[in-house]
């Protein structure tokens, strides 16, 4: 027993912290957690959650217009309506997680935390000691640093919206400009998604993101690139867009340039704990320059994706370490990703771009869905699949566009994780016709 109030503290209460939380408290540990929001964070709260409940029906009219007559209506988006079920389903969240950390034996703590020293952290006027803290206080949204900033919204307040705005201006095209992009033009706004530089999605297969890009813009999406954003202005009710080339008036305007680390206010400087906007630097072990403070999630500077399963990993991995289960540095596993846009981009593994640029060691195989009568099941209409394999014919990495992308690849991803040879693969009965038998006879 050390003299410590807990073994570990975590500031920060989402899937950085409460996927390996939960599990280390029901193993005996002490734990606390501090949070200075929303119990859960991004993801539940105004992340994937959220934004997955907003898409379904933007996925279901895409699927209905491309029916071609075989279900009837218009798809119509009665947007009022699809963010009211969203809030009706996510509202549960904070308290489902609170009661499940407290029923683990954690102890909850409501407030802004903040670093004193090594092995104790300050919440409100209260000071808890911990012989280890972890730091998982996530990203925000960025800001663009130009006059009239304020005058735009980010991702939070666009699944706030009751109404979809008229005339919609979306500036970056990383996951949330062009998710976005997908879910305002569904719902009859008038959208322009401003690009920085000539792509969009930069690290997904650029042939499959300009057939993204190229769908947006038939649905009426209009796409300028290479723009730099001068400012922004009142103007009527109204906001000017001035870019480069153009200027636009909007009725609202979505800043999704990026978003940046929670780290200013934790008192990282005082015990020399490096940080920058990207996140804060850990080494192998999560472990800041500092052995008893560790970073999760999000916050983390890392190559890796930050994404929830990412954060998970990380979580789950510290949990191990903290319960002396394992002392291992942290071996991230292949981490696969999705763009849920109409039709989904996915991919996991060694990319298209890294086994062109190694044609000795991968070889690249793009199956063309048309004429696959299974992708006839979805009314997909211009689907792909690219599979890289290794010397030994492994599936090493692949990518999808189509409907069903996510599916597909989270069901190649065992085979790319664990190298399945092609006697392994046989073995796998799995249930016909669905998604994933589709996607093991690709291989
Ligand atoms: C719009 C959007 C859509 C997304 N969609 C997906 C998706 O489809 N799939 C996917 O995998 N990922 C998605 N993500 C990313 C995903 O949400 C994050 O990777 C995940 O939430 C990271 O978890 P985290 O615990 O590291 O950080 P967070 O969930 O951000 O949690 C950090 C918590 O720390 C709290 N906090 C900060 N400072 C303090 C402090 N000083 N004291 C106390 N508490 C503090 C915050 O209030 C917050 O609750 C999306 C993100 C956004 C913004
Ligand atoms: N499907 C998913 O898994 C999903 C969905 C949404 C968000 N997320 C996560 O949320 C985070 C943030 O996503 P995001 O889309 O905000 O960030 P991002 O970094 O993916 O994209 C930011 C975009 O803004 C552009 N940009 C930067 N500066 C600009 C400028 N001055 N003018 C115009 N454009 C500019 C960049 O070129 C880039 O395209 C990421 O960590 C991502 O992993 C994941």
């Amino acid at each position: 027993m050390t003299a410590y109030d807990y073994d570990v503290v975590y500031i920060g209460s989402g899937h950085g912290t409460f996927d390996g939380a939960m599990p280390l408290a029901a193993k005996g540990k002490r734990v606390a957690v501090i949070e200075a929001d929303k119990v859960g964070g991004t993801c539940p709260n105004w992340g994937c959650n959220a934004k997955i409940l907003l898409d379904a029906p933007v996925a279901l009219q895409h699927t209905l217009r491309a029916s071609n007559g075989i279900v009837s209506g218009d798809g119509k988006i009665d947007w009022a309506k699809n963010k009211a079920h969203k809030q009706a389903a996510i509202d549960v969240i904070p308290d489902a997680l609170t009661s499940g950390m407290e029923g683990s034996g954690i102890t909850m703590y409501y407030g802004a935390g903040s670093l004193v020293d090594a092995h104790t952290v300050k919440v409100n006027d209260e000071q808890l000691t911990a012989e280890n803290i972890v730091l998982a206080t996530g990203l925000r949204p960025r800001k663009l640093d130009v006059d009239g900033t304020e005058l735009t919204h980010d991702s939070k307040d666009f699944m706030d919206l009751d109404e979809m705005p008229k005339e919609l201006v979306i500036v970056g095209g990383g996951y949330i400009g062009v998710e976005f992009a997908t879910m305002a033009n569904a719902a009859d706004a008038n959208v322009t998604l401003v690009l920085h530089g000539d792509q969009a999605l930069r690290g997904f297969h650029q042939p499959y993101v300009e057939q993204v890009l190229a769908d947006l813009e038939a649905r009426g999406v209009k796409i300028l690139r290479n723009q730099e954003v001068k400012g922004f202005a009142e103007v009527d009710g109204g906001v000017e867009v001035a870019l480069s080339d153009a200027t636009l008036s909007a009725d609202w305007v979505l800043d999704a340039t990026g978003r940046q680390a929670n780290v200013e206010d934790l008192g990282l400087e005082n015990l020399g704990i490096q940080a920058s906007d990207k996140g804060i630097e850990v080494n192998e072990y999560l472990q800041t320059a500092v052995p008893s403070i560790y970073a999760s999630g999000d916050v983390i500077d890392k190559e890796q994706p930050k994404l929830t399963p990412t954060a998970q990993f990380e979580s789950q991995y510290l949990m191990h370490r903290f319960a002396g289960e394992s002392d291992a540095a942290i071996d991230y596993p292949v981490i696969a990703t999705n763009v849920f846009t109409t039709p989904r981009i996915a991919q996991a593994g060694v990319t298209v771009e890294a086994a062109q640029a190694d044609p000795d060691t991968y070889t690249i195989q793009e199956n063309d869905h048309n004429g696959n009568w299974y992708r006839a099941v979805d009314y997909e209409q211009d689907a792909k699949i690219t599979l890289i394999f290794n010397q030994d014919k492994q599936l090493v990495g692949a990518t999808e566009i189509s409907e069903r992308a996510e599916d597909t690849i989270n069901a190649l991803l065992p085979a790319i994780e664990f190298g399945y040879t092609p006697e392994q693969l046989e073995r796998l009965v799995y249930i016909f016709p669905a998604i994933a038998f589709d996607a093991m006879t690709q291989l």
